[in-house]
C-alpha cells in the first residue's frame, strides 16, 4: 500500500491517497471514529481506512457485476467474462513515454498471447449462443482500447477527475484506490470540488455529510444527494452512514456504448469539516472484454432523428439514470 499526502495551497482540501491491492476483507465499523478524529497518520486510523477500502472494493465489484448483468445480452457467463478484466498475473510496470500503448501498461506481446489463450479457455466452457466467438481471436477487445477512448475524452473535456488520470501517467497504480478528502468548514471556495466525471468504472461516495450533488440526467439540474436520502427516510446520521452513492464513471460509460457517466460536484453546504472517502474502481487496461457483454445502444442517433424527434425523448430513450441509491 502506498500513501501520499497533498495539501492544497488554500488549505480547503487535504487529500490522503490510499492505493491498495486486494487485502483481506474485514468488516469496517470504525469509519465514524475516523470522522471524529480526522487524524489519518496514526497506525490505527490507517487500518480503519484499509478496512473501509476492502469493504468498498467488494461493494464496487458487486455494483459492476450488477450493471453488466443488466446490460448483458448473454448473462450466463458474465462473471467469468468480467473476471477476465482482472488478469492479476499481469504486473503493472512504470510507464515510459517511448513505449507502445500496450507496453505502457506492462503487456508484452507474450502476455497478450497468454490472455488470448485464457480467454479461449473461457470460451470453450460457453454454450453455443456464443459460438461465433470461438472461431474468432479478434472477438476480444483489449481493455486499453477502451482506456484510449477514455483518454481521448479526457483531452477533449477538461471535466474528468484527475485523481487517477494524471497519477497513472507517472507510476503504476492499483486498480482501485481510495482518496480521503477533508473539506475545511472555513474554506473559501463555494464549490470546493467542481463539476466533473470520474475516470473510473464506478466510484462509491458516502453522502452523509451533505454537499454532494449529482446532475439530473434529463433535466440537467443539480440533485442534492443528502436531500434524496432524507426523502427516502434516511434521516439520522446513523441511517445516512449506511448509504453509499454509486457514481458511474467514464470507463463504464465507454464500455456501455457511450452511456452518460455521472456528473457531480461538492458544494459548501456543510457546516462542519467534511471528511469524504470516495472509492474509485477502475478497469485493468491490460484486461480483456468480451464484446457480447456490451449491449448495443437501443437506437443510434442520426442527424435525421435530431431533426424529426424531440431531443428530450431521444435522450431519455438512449440513457439510463446513471446514479443509483
Ligand atoms: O468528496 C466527495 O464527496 C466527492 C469527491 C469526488 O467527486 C472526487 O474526488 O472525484
Ligand atoms: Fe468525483
Amino acid at each position: 500500500m502506498h500513501i501520499k499526502t497533498k495539501t492544497k495551497k488554500n488549505k480547503t482540501l487535504f487529500c490522503l491517497f490510499v492505493f491498495a491491492l486486494f487485502q483481506t476483507k474485514i468488516n469496517c465499523k470504525l469509519y465514524p471514529k475516523l470522522k471524529e478524529s480526522s487524524i489519518l497518520d496514526d497506525k490505527e486510523n490507517i487500518e480503519v481506512v484499509v478496512d473501509y477500502f476492502n469493504r468498498q472494493q467488494s461493494i464496487a465489484e458487486q455494483c459492476v457485476h450488477d450493471v453488466l448483468e443488466l446490460q448483458c445480452l448473454s448473462q450466463e457467463n458474465h462473471i467469468k467474462c468480467w473476471n477476465s478484466l482482472f488478469p492479476c498475473h499481469v504486473e503493472q510496470q512504470k510507464i515510459k513515454s517511448d513505449t507502445t500503448p500496450l507496453e505502457k501498461f506492462g503487456v508484452s506481446s507474450d502476455n497478450k498471447e497468454t490472455q488470448v489463450m485464457d480467454d479461449k479457455k473461457v470460451e470453450k466452457e460457453q454454450d453455443n449462443s456464443e459460438s461465433e466467438l470461438k472461431t474468432n481471436d479478434n472477438a476480444t477487445i483489449i481493455a486499453s482500447d477502451v482506456h484510449k477512448n477514455v483518454e481521448k475524452h479526457v483531452k477533449e473535456k477538461q471535466t474528468v477527475s484527475r485523481v487517477y488520470h494524471t497519477a497513472r501517467m507517472k507510476e503504476s497504480l492499483s486498480l482501485s484506490n481510495m482518496v480521503v478528502i477533508q473539506y475545511f468548514k472555513d474554506g473559501i471556495e463555494d464549490i470546493p470540488c467542481v463539476e466533473h466525471i470520474d475516470y473510473s468504472l464506478v466510484s462509491l461516495v458516502s453522502a452523509n455529510d451533505g454537499g454532494l450533488q449529482v446532475r439530473h440526467i434529463e433535466m440537467f439540474d443539480w440533485i442534492d444527494c443528502n436531500k434524496v436520502l432524507e426523502c427516502n427516510g434516511y434521516i439520522t446520521e446513523e441511517q445516512k452512514n449506511r448509504v453509499l452513492v454509486v457514481l458511474m464513471g467514464l470507463t463504464l460509460g465507454e464500455l456501455l456504448h457511450g452511456r452518460v457517466a455521472c456528473f457531480h460536484q461538492v458544494i459548501k453546504s456543510f457546516t462542519k469539516d467534511r471528511i469524504s472517502l470516495p472509492f474509485f474502481f477502475y478497469a485493468d487496461p491490460c484486461g480483456q472484454i468480451r464484446p457480447s457483454l456490451i449491449q448495443k445502444i437501443r437506437f443510434p442517433l442520426t442527424e435525421k432523428d435530431l431533426v424529426d424527434k424531440n431531443i428530450d425523448d431521444l435522450i431519455a430513450a438512449n440513457t439510463h439514470a446513471s446514479v443509483n441509491f
